[in-house]
């Protein structure tokens, strides 16, 4: 559960709140969280839709500003970091598996997988990266464009690319969705992997079978952390969800 001290947890926000907009249309979007992500650590981020969970994820990887409260990544407190050195900080220590994959459409898959690595000023690791390459299932593909593949085929090089590096800190925002079963499968036993690895992964998730690959559940309702479950199994992620959204509808009436 994430609840260590900050020298072992390389994501921790202290009373984190996000306000988006001012006055009348004001939206708190996160109000008030405090949580530990434990290195070696893989958690889930469920709750229902406009509940936050991806404004967590953008503040705690320092992609968006608090408006209040403190984060900090990998013993860096980034209030008032610089946006070159936030730039700095997240190519060397966290990846990205996010919905707008933002891959590079000159390059080929191997390209676009190796780019984090060198990009950190490190040189690839090319039997790690070809296995990231087959579990993903695009061995075949390695010499594409992004152009010349699916969404779905798209997504997975986002993947590989975010696992190539071997960050500290990977943050996913639904890395399953736009995956058929087995492929979804392959990928969160890769991300478990990683995380006995020692990696510490963050994944927003609205898929309760995707929650049961993580260590941990968050479940956020309306910008607050209002449980979480260790060991979380399917049916009770389910169970849980199912009685959060009936709240949330209430709490809109
Ligand atoms: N840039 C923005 N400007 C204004 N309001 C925003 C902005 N981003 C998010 N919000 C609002 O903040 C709240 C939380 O949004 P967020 O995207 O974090 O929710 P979510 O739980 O990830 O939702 P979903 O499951 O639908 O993706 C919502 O009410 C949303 O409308």
């Amino acid at each position: 559960m994430p609840t260590m001290t900050s020298v072992e947890s390389p994501v921790r926000l202290d009373s984190v709140r996000k306000t988006y907009g001012s006055g009348e249309s004001a939206v708190q979007a996160l109000a008030g969280v405090s949580v530990n992500f434990p290195a070696g650590t893989f958690t889930a981020v469920m709750g229902p839709s406009g509940s936050g969970k991806s404004t967590l994820l953008h503040c705690a990887a320092g992609l968006d500003q608090p408006s209040a409260g403190r984060v900090t990544l990998v013993g860096t407190d980034l209030t008032g970091q610089s946006e070159t050195q936030l730039t700095e900080l997240r190519r060397q220590h966290v990846a990205f598996v996010f919905q707008a994959f933002n891959l590079m459409p000159a390059l080929n898959v191997e390209q676009n997988v190796t780019l984090p690595t060198l990009l950190a000023g490190r040189e690839p690791d090319r039997a790690w990266v070809d296995q990231v390459i087959a579990r993903v299932g695009l061995t075949q593909r390695v010499k594409h464009r992004p152009g010349e593949l699916s969404g779905g085929q798209q997504q997975r090089v986002a993947i590989a690319r975010a696992l190539a590096a071997r960050p500290a800190v990977v943050f996913a925002d639904e890395p399953t969705g736009a995956l058929d079963t087995n492929t979804a499968l392959e990928v969160l036993t890769l991300m478990r992997e990683l995380v006995s690895a020692g990696q510490t992964i963050v994944m927003v998730t609205h898929d309760p079978v995707a929650a049961s690959f993580a260590d941990a559940v968050l479940f956020l309702v309306d910008g607050q952390i209002v449980t979480q479950m260790a060991a979380p199994g399917v049916e009770a992620v389910a169970a849980t969800l199912a009685q959060l959204g009936a709240r949330a509808k209430r709490g809109q009436r």
